[in-house]
């Protein structure tokens, strides 16, 4: 790793009335990689997305974006600072269509309110009309355009899934947290989510931080992991590093060859 981190994260903890979900985790994530967070159920991976996103506080220790603590950081905050995500469960407005749920990523920009950038309540039609516009190019980059006027209720649950993906990507985050992106995904659907995902990294340097429970689609993905384990770091490196990881193998790892 060179430079600056874009992330960097010393001495996390967090507990929830006496429950420890993060035990003095440090560890730095580089502008431009993909950082697969992987660990059993329960390690801690979702309430780590949430303490990188402000939706928790640490307890104790420090996280830093972009050089500046994000400690203080009110919910909301973080997407104003270009830390976008998705959601492990579904958190799209299954009525709308497509391109509505992608414009409702870009409501935080905008002048007009959720509704208005949303529907035709227009106090601002140019402004939802670049709404708009930016929705339809993150759909096409996504390979959704032809699923752009579609009720979101009628899609398959993997394009759904790469909906919520252009939700998030159309505020072009410099950081975007994806919580188990490809749960619940049959195999052809998660090969599609990986492209994306891998696409997206690639195109505009997104510097990614996911959770993701299929190993062998982490390995392939990814360029640095780190692994979990009852709120612990147990290993934090590249993923050919990770794999061959003798602690690894022996906690998480042993049926992967
Ligand atoms: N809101 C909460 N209130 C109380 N305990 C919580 C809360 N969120 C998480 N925990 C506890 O913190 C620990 C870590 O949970 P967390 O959900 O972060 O793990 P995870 O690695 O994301 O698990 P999974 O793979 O099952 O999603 C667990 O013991 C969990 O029960």
């Amino acid at each position: 790793m060179s430079g600056a981190p874009l992330l960097s994260l010393d001495g996390v903890s967090l507990s929830f009335r006496g429950v420890t979900a993060l035990n003095a985790l440090s560890f730095d994530v580089a502008p431009g990689e993909i950082c697969a967070l992987i660990g059993p159920n329960g390690a801690g991976k979702s309430s780590l997305l949430n303490v990188i996103n402000g939706v928790y506080r640490a307890d104790a220790g420090e996280v830093r974006f972009a050089g500046e603590r994000l400690a203080a950081q009110r919910r909301g905050d973080a997407a104003h600072l270009g830390i976008g995500r998705t959601f492990q469960h579904n958190a799209l407005f299954a009525r709308l269509s497509v391109v509505e749920n992608v414009m409702a990523g870009l409501s935080r920009e905008g002048r007009a309110g959720f509704f208005e950038a949303v529907f035709h309540l227009g106090r601002d039609r140019e402004e939802r009309r670049r709404f708009r516009e930016r929705a339809e190019r993150a759909l096409a980059f996504l390979g959704l355009s032809g699923e752009a006027e579609r009720v979101v209720s009628t899609l398959s649950y993997g394009t759904q899934k790469r909906v919520d993906l252009a939700r998030a990507l159309v505020a072009e985050p410099r950081l975007l947290l994806l919580d188990e992106p490809m749960a619940g995904m049959n195999a052809e659907e998660k090969h599609a989510m990986s492209r994306a995902i891998a696409a997206v990294n690639r195109q505009f340097g997104t510097t990614i931080v996911l959770i993701e429970h299929d190993v062998g689609i982490v390995l392939g993905l990814s360029h640095h992991v780190v692994v979990l384990d009852y709120g612990r770091k147990v290993a934090d490196g590249r993923p050919d590093e990770v794999r061959a990881d003798p602690a690894v193998i022996a906690a998480y790892l042993g049926t992967v060859h």
